[in-house]
């Protein structure tokens, strides 16, 4: 059976678990550690997301979902084999107001952050040096309590850091998200293809809805256009003459203003419907 590793608590649990169900696994229920879903043909194994890529790195367990900033933090032999759109969040630098506005203000400076990997290679990048601080949260503190001059912690709507009273120095030190991980350099392991297969299918019904709608026949090339689909719609005969039915995937978010389009150039019946599941 393939064995993954997911998440089992903060930020990325829910919607790690979430994504699973939509791909047909078992629900963890209550505090479960390891679920067994012999008809899917995994085991799921709940980790600290920080611990999952030393276990898919060291051959443990086969795949797991964590975060990219978390896998590169880790220096595992593990590789980002897919990226799953949720738990999206920056790894930024910050500071007082004034204490530097590029990487080279941090020179010689007392750096905390819980993500010393991630810090102490770019630095190394950049040729700055500095003293990176090690602690294991609540890192926007330490600049008050005397510890460091300057943080390098996760972003995602910058409210801690405005709460703390901190500004962001220089760009993204990464974008990160969740991602699927395998072992650096390996074989897939059996099942895992299929594992994969599921969650591109789940990102793909997230990210499409069908549309349908009915043309006249001479507006057809002008509506394919606006629909191109993936590969190429579907255009079925109606049975009033002159006129055909078209049925097409569109990016969720332009819902609307593809149907405005069809609209004005005639289509009518425009119908738009969620995918429930789909493999293509
Ligand atoms: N608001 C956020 N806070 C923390 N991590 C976030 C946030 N949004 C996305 N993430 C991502 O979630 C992962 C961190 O999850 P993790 O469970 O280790 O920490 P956490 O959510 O801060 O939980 P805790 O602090 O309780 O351990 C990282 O990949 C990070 O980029
Ligand atoms: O930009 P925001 O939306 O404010 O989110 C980012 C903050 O959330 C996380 O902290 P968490 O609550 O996990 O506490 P921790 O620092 O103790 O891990 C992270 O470490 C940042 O502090
Ligand atoms: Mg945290």
């Amino acid at each position: 059976m393939l064995r993954i590793a997911v998440p089992n608590k903060g930020s990325l649990s829910e919607a790690a678990g979430a994504m699973l169900h939509e791909a047909g696994y078992r629900r963890r229920s209550d505090r479960e550690l390891l679920v067994v879903d012999p008809d899917a043909g995994v085991e799921l194994f709940f980790l600290r997301p920080r611990d999952i890529a030393v276990y898919v790195g060291s051959g443990r367990l086969d795949i797991g979902i964590t975060g990219r900033d978390l896998l590169l933090d880790s220096r595992a032999e593990a590789e980002e084999i897919l990226a799953l759109g949720f738990g999206r969040a920056s790894f930024r630098f910050a500071g007082r107001p004034g204490s530097g506005s590029t990487l080279e203000d941090l020179k010689g400076k007392r750096i905390a952050t819980s993500f010393p990997g991630i810090v102490q290679a770019h630095l190394d990048r950049a040729g700055v040096p500095a003293e990176v601080v090690k602690l294991d949260g609540a890192v926007e503190i330490a600049i008050q309590l005397g510890v460091a001059d300057v943080i390098a912690d996760v972003v995602e709507t910058g409210s801690t850091l405005r709460q703390a009273g901190l500004e962001l120095i220089g760009p993204p030190i990464l974008e990160s998200e969740a991602v699927v991980v395998q072992r650096r350099d390996a074989e897939p392991a059996p099942g895992a293809e299929q594992f994969l297969r599921r969650m591109q299918g789940v990102l793909v019904a997230r990210k499409y809805v069908l549309m349908d709608y009915d043309i006249r026949a001479e507006r057809l090339r002008e509506a394919v256009g606006l629909t191109p689909g993936l590969e190429s719609p579907t255009v079925s005969p109606l049975h009033s003459e002159g006129w055909v039915a078209v049925r097409a995937m569109v990016p969720r978010e332009q819902t609307q203003r593809i149907m405005d389009d069809l609209w004005a150039i005639g289509a009518r019946a425009i119908l738009v419907t969620d995918i429930r599941a789909c493999r293509l």
